[in-house]
């Protein structure tokens, strides 16, 4: 049996993208973090799979994956960059909630749902102010993945990030996301991802840095997110909901090998 996928990247986070829409996929632990490894697989930051939608007002259930196995309940570039690969304005149905999309001018929407704030719904291992955490005075909050933010030089990601992710405060782990304040409606952000270490980009970590500085009064509630390769233009409305816009493109498609499918034994270092 022959499997296709897309390769594609939303500011250089990229994805590998799999349709079971029509053939269900049946993909282990193993297989994941064996596509996604960048020497002896195809290599991506995330897989995501398309299946057909169990929910009234859906397009496609969308899944997200990272290179160690791991689910994650939302990804904001790969969701960009499903919309852009399915065409129209297509809903996506996430473990976060129904995602509707727009695209205009080459740019895609996405309306990545309402943060959650309160500590027990990001998680947090215990009570605590979400706005002003007792973890180098970080702000939490969940886009559908915990994400805690850092108001600190993006330098220190590299260092930091390994750490933090695995911190006791985050019993699901967490994205940590460092983020320079340029100006009021200006943030520059680099990501540790849980589960995918540094990427060159983070979408939902955009939206969970753009409403975590918003409650510290530090940005307005329209700011652009500038990562690795460009910027995103994020902006928590006014109904509560974060609107996420930015590119999206495919790289190329291509057909796993079936010798390859087949062989558990390739190295997964
Ligand atoms: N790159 C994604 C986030 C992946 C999050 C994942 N690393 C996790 O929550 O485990 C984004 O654009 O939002």
């Amino acid at each position: 049996m022959s499997v296709s996928f897309t390769k594609m990247h939303g500011l250089g986070n990229d994805f590998i993208i799999l349709d079971g829409r029509d053939r269900p996929l049946s993909l282990s632990t193993a297989l994941i973090s064996r596509l996604c490894n960048r020497r002896t697989g195809v290599g991506c930051d995330q897989l995501v799979t398309l299946s057909a939608p169990t929910q009234d007002g859906a397009d496609v259930l969308v899944r997200f994956f990272n290179p160690d196995g791991s689910e994650s309940g939302a990804c904001g570039n790969a969701s960009r960059c499903v919309a852009a690969l399915l065409g129209g304005n297509p809903t996506l149905q996430t473990q976060s909630g129904l995602l509707p999309t727009s695209q205009e001018d080459g740019l895609i929407s996405v309306l990545m749902g309402t943060p959650r704030l309160d500590w027990q719904s990001i998680p947090l291992a215990h009570e605590c102010d979400t706005a002003h955490l007792p973890l180098h005075d970080g702000a939490a909050c969940s886009m559908g993945n915990p994400h805690l933010t850092l108001f600190r030089s993006i330098e220190d990601a590299a260092s930091m990030g390994p750490e933090l992710e695995l911190d006791p405060l985050f019993p699901d782990r967490g994205n940590v996301g460092f983020a320079e304040i340029l100006s009021p409606t200006h943030i520059l952000l680099r990501v540790w991802e849980r589960g995918a270490g540094l990427t060159l980009a983070c979408g939902s970590g955009a939206c969970a840095a753009v409403v975590n500085a918003v409650r510290r009064g530090l940005v307005e509630r329209t700011c652009r997110v500038t990562m690795e390769c460009g910027s995103l233009a994020i902006t928590w409305q006014d109904d509560d909901s974060v609107l996420m816009i930015g590119p999206a493109q495919t790289v190329f498609t291509g057909t796993l090998d079936k010798d390859w499918l087949e062989d558990g034994q390739t190295p997964t270092p």
